[in-house]
């Protein structure tokens, strides 16, 4: 055991930077349950986020450590210190004060502004090797990469850490308190990156924040890895609430999922490259269908229920495409500057066309002709129409009243061909990093924090920064207007007025948009202290 902190890497509670802390205490009532409560007593847990300023404008949106409410924790020798493979590595620990901006375009005399917590190993760690039993849970819908991630926290805490008990909960939330777990070790996870899917399983639905800390407790868990994607990220931010206010010494760490990219703060997702590949195959389909009739329309449909990400992206590497429709830009169907007038218009130039829609996109339209639903999944997502189908049919109906241009439409729908694949190279690299940041994390006795890759380089978020708000193309910024360059097809403007204004407003006052009245106020003393 060592709890003096070497001069170089000064302790993590002698941060320099002067704190500018608003912490209320709020004291634990919970019955001691099980090993999983330190041996060191817990003190009133600091519940506010923690803000950091620094000089011109420098401010830290850091994470909460095992420390804030165990002050007293010992520290240990970080292992990796005696690993061959790591100890020639120059300045392999993080320095405490390192942290990455959330902007890199700044202007001369501007704010340093919102900066995170750089990821990666610290020269101490808050738990012993032999003391750890890790937990690793996916949840929500599938996306590629889920079992390299799953592989790399089970290979990391062994390899990196030593770290033995690693147990994966089966099914989703719901598995830590209604099924069996399963013992992971790198044996039994060394191939499952080849393999689309999680090795988990998962679900929708099921979170009882009370059930599954008490099986936390009553396991001895003391390091939890939640994979999944904006509502995942809501139930652990509340999971790692709970486990606060019982004063248990657990790491509770969030690692972003989405094949949809929705997260916001994020450079992007694992998986979502995967899945644009992916989604190529389909186009390339639409487009040799298409080519092959005269008159051809080949349309795709992909995922993205409200954000059009994997659309965008894929119409831009593809070129074939020449009409892309998200749920972010509403479009119409009929009349000057609509969705027909420019299929005829692209029909009668080049004698085929193909049209990329994302699944969350024209749904009021949808809603409008198709008897509305309105269901939803058991997480509370809203069930969408297929809005592939749908305007598949509307064009047909279109053409064949009007008698003038008798056309061959083929629909394809490959959503979840794409979200079952394994990830690709690039993918299974970015996973890797972001497991073995994840696992500093909670080695280091960060908690409440999700991983995550901004500006290239692995962070650490407070969950309040990610479950905010979601991530979408903003049409008015330059990627949509290359987009709207590359394909030709029409803005669709004379619906936009209102919805263009609120988007740029969004881009304008990022911290202000979608926020819960919690991150409002954080906003505002942020934005304060910038100035
Ligand atoms: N606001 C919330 N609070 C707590 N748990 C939530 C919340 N929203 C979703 N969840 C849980 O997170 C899990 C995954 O959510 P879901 O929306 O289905 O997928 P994803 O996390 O991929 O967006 C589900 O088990 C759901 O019950
Ligand atoms: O898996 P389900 O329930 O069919 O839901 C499909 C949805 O899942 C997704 O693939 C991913 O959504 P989540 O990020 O919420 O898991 C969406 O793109 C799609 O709308
Ligand atoms: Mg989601």
């Amino acid at each position: 055991m060592d709890s003096n902190s070497n001069s170089n890497f000064p302790n993590h509670n002698q941060d320099p930077i002067k704190q500018n802390g608003f912490f209320h205490p709020k004291l634990s009532s919970e019955p001691a349950r099980s090993p999983s409560r330190a041996a060191a007593m817990a003190s009133p847990a600091n519940t506010d986020p923690k803000v950091v300023t620094g000089t011109a404008g420098y401010v830290l949106e850091d994470v909460p450590h095992l420390t804030d409410y165990f002050p007293n924790l010992p520290t240990y020798t970080n292992p990796l210190q005696d690993n061959p493979a790591y100890s020639v590595v120059k300045q392999y620990f993080v320095h405490v004060d390192d942290s990455v901006p959330q902007k890199v375009v700044v202007h001369k005399d501007g704010a340093r502004g919102v900066h995170f917590r750089r990821a990666g190993p610290r020269q101490k760690v808050y738990f012993e090797a032999d003391e750890v039993q890790a937990a690793i849970v996916t949840c929500g819908g599938l996306c590629p990469g889920l079992n390299t991630v799953i592989r790399e926290l089970v290979c990391g805490l062994n390899h990196m850490y030593g770290v033995k008990k690693v147990l994966g909960i089966n099914g989703g939330y719901r598995g830590f308190y209604a099924r069996n777990t399963i013992t992971l070790t790198p044996k039994s996870v060394n191939d499952i990156h080849k393999r689309g899917g999680t090795v988990l399983g998962t679900s929708r639905g099921g979170h009882d924040t009370k059930k599954i800390v008490d099986s936390i407790q009553d396991r001895g868990i003391n390091q939890v890895y939640i994979i999944g994607g904006d509502g995942t990220q809501k139930g652990a931010s509340v999971i790692f609430e709970e486990v606060r206010r019982r004063g248990l010494k657990v790491s509770v760490v969030g690692i972003p999922k989405t094949i949809d990219n929705d997260i916001p703060v994020i450079d992007k997702s694992f998986g979502f490259d995967t899945a644009v590949e992916e989604a190529q195959r389909a186009i390339n389909a639409a487009h040799v269908e298409a080519e092959s009739v005269e008159n051809g329309i080949g349309v795709v449909k992909l995922m993205g229920r409200n954000s059009g990400f994997i659309a965008m992206y894929a119409t831009l590497a593809s070129r074939d495409v020449d009409c892309c429709l998200i749920p972010e830009s509403p479009f119409y169907l009929e009349g000057p500057g609509g969705l027909f007038e420019y299929i005829e218009k692209r029909l009668k130039e080049n004698g085929h066309m193909v049209i990329v829609i994302a699944e969350g996109a024209g749904q009021e339209l949808v809603s409008e002709s198709v008897q509305s639903m309105s269901t939803q999944d058991a997480s509370g997502n809203k069930l969408l129409q297929d809005v592939g189908l749908w305007i598949s049919q509307k064009i047909k109906d279109h053409f064949a009243e009007q008698k003038t241009l008798p056309i061959t439409l083929k629909y394809i729908d490959p959503t979840y061909m794409i979200r079952a694949v394994p990830s690709n190279a690039s993918d299974n690299v970015y996973c890797t990093l972001l497991a073995q940041s994840a696992v500093h994390g909670a080695m280091a006795g960060y908690t409440g924090y999700t991983s995550g890759l901004v500006n290239g380089r692995q962070t650490y978020i407070p969950f309040y920064r990610i479950t905010e708000r979601q991530n979408h193309v903003v049409i008015t910024d330059r990627m949509w207007a290359r987009l709207l360059s590359s394909t030709n097809q029409p803005s669709f403007l004379d619906v936009k007025g209102d919805h263009e204004e609120k988007k740029e407003e969004e881009t304008l006052h990022e911290h202000c948009s979608k926020e819960t009245s919690a991150s409002k106020d954080i906003s505002s003393r942020i934005h304060a202290a910038a100035c």
